[in-house]
C-alpha cells in the first residue's frame, strides 16, 4: 500500500474537510490503493506542525481557531510556509489558502517552492492557476512532479478533467457557466425575499464564500475561473485583466422581484468563446435568463457548465460549485490523478 505524506498549507474549511475525511474515512482510500498521512500544516492562525510519523488529526481538529501549534512537538507559533513546503518530509503539497485574484501570492510562491523542490501540488486556490498556470505546470513537468487543480473550477465538479479525458476528439467553440456558488446562493435567497447582505452572510455561514465575499459578489472570482477555463479547453493564453467583468452587486431586490414576475431568474454568467477568426473572448456579466434556458434551474450553490463542442453541440455538466467537503473531494480526486501518474498510469 502505498503512503502518500501530505502537507496542508492552509487550515480552514476546504482543508479542515479533507483532514476529517483522512481522519474517519481511511477505507476510502485504501480501496484507492493509498493511504493519506499529515506530516505538515501551516496556518496563519494556528502557525507551523511539522511531525514526520504522522500529526494526530483528531487533536489538531479540536483545536479551536486561535490557539496555536507552538505547544505541540515540531510546533511554532507562525506560518513557516517557505521552510514546511521546502523541508517538511511531504510528497505533496495541498494548497488552500486566500485567493488572491491580483498576483496569486503568496500561493504562486508555495506551488513554485513545492514543485521545485521535487514535491507535487494538489490546490483548490484560483489565483495561482488564472494567474501562472502555464508557468507552473512547465516547472511540475520540469521536476517529474504533477500539478492538479481541479477544484479551482466548480468544487468537486470534475470539469477540468472531464473536459480534458472524456470530451477527448471534439472540438471545443465555447464554455459557459454558472460558475459561483455563493452568487447563485444570494440570488436565490433574495428571490425568497432576502436582502443582499443577509444572504451573503448565510452564505458565510455555509463555507462557500471566499475571506472576502466582494470576490464573489463582484465577479472577480468568476473571472478568474473563467481565463481558467478559456486556457485550459480553448488554448487561449488569456490573463484575468482580459475578462470584462461586472458583478451582481448592483442587482437589486426589485430587479429580481420583476425577472422573476416575467419568467426570468438573474444568473451570474462566465463565458469564453472562440470567434471567427480564432480568437476568444471572456466576459462576465449578470444575465437574466429566460425560464427555459438549461442554466436557469441551476439553484443554491449548485454550478453548471455548459460546453460548445463541433460534434455533439451543447454538454453542459453541474454539480456543486462550493462547500467544505464537496471542495476536499477535488483534492482526493487530484491526489488520486499524482497516483496515477507515480504508478505510471499516465503520462505527465
Ligand atoms: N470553500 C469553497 O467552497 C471553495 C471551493 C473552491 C475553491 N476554494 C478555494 O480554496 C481555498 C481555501 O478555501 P477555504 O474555504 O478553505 O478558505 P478559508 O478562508 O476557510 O481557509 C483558508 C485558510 O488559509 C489560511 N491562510 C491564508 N493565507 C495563508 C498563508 N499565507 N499561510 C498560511 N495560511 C494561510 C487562513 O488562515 C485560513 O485558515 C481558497 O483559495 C478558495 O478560494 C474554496
Ligand atoms: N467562493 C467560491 C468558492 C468556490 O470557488 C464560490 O462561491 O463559488
Amino acid at each position: 500500500m502505498t503512503t502518500y505524506n501530505l502537507a496542508l498549507i492552509g487550515f480552514g474549511g476546504v482543508n479542515r474537510a479533507l483532514a476529517e475525511l483522512i481522519r474517519d474515512e481511511p477505507r476510502r482510500f485504501a480501496d484507492l490503493g493509498f493511504e493519506l498521512r499529515v506530516v505538515a500544516i501551516t496556518d496563519l492562525a494556528f502557525g507551523s506542525l511539522v511531525q514526520g510519523e504522522g500529526i494526530d488529526l483528531a487533536a489538531v481538529l479540536a483545536m479551536p481557531r486561535g490557539s496555536s501549534f507552538e505547544g505541540l512537538p515540531g510546533g511554532s507559533t507562525e506560518a513557516r510556509n517557505e521552510d514546511v513546503i521546502k523541508n517538511s518530509p511531504a510528497d505533496i503539497v495541498v494548497e488552500a489558502t486566500f485567493t488572491s485574484p491580483i498576483d496569486g501570492e503568496p500561493a504562486v510562491s508555495h506551488v513554485r517552492w513545492a514543485l521545485e523542490s521535487g514535491k507535487h501540488v494538489v490546490t483548490t486556490n484560483k489565483g495561482p492557476v488564472a494567474l501562472k498556470g502555464q508557468e507552473l505546470s512547465t516547472i511540475a513537468a520540469s521536476n517529474g512532479v504533477r500539478f492538479e487543480y481541479e477544484g479551482a473550477v466548480m468544487s468537486g465538479t470534475p470539469v477540468i478533467r472531464l473536459a480534458h479525458k472524456v470530451l477527448g476528439g471534439l472540438e471545443l467553440r465555447a464554455v459557459q457557466g454558472i460558475l459561483n456558488g455563493t452568487s447563485n446562493y444570494v440570488l436565490g435567497r433574495m428571490e425568497a425575499g432576502l436582502g443582499l447582505e443577509q444572504a451573503i452572510a448565510e452564505a458565510q455561514e455555509l463555507g462557500y464564500a471566499e475571506a472576502d465575499p466582494t470576490a464573489d459578489i463582484g465577479g472577480s472570482d468568476v473571472r478568474l475561473k473563467v481565463a481558467i477555463l478559456a486556457n485550459e479547453l480553448l488554448g487561449a493564453g488569456i490573463h484575468p485583466n482580459d475578462v470584462e467583468t461586472t458583478g451582481i452587486q448592483d442587482i437589486t431586490s426589485q430587479d429580481v422581484a420583476d425577472a422573476l414576475a416575467r419568467g426570468c431568474r438573474w444568473k451570474l454568467i462566465g463565458e469564453a468563446r472562440r470567434d471567427a477568426d480564432g480568437t476568444v473572448t471572456a466576459v462576465v456579466q449578470p444575465v437574466a435568463l429566460p425560464a427555459g434556458h438549461p442554466l436557469a434551474g441551476i439553484s443554491g450553490a449548485t454550478n453548471a457548465v455548459s460546453f460548445t463542442t463541433d460534434l455533439l453541440g451543447a454538454v453542459t455538466v453541474s454539480g456543486p460549485g462550493a462547500g467544505r467537503v464537496e471542495t476536499a473531494y477535488a483534492l482526493i480526486s487530484d491526489i488520486i490523478a499524482v497516483d496515477e501518474f507515480a504508478k505510471g498510469a499516465v503520462r505527465a
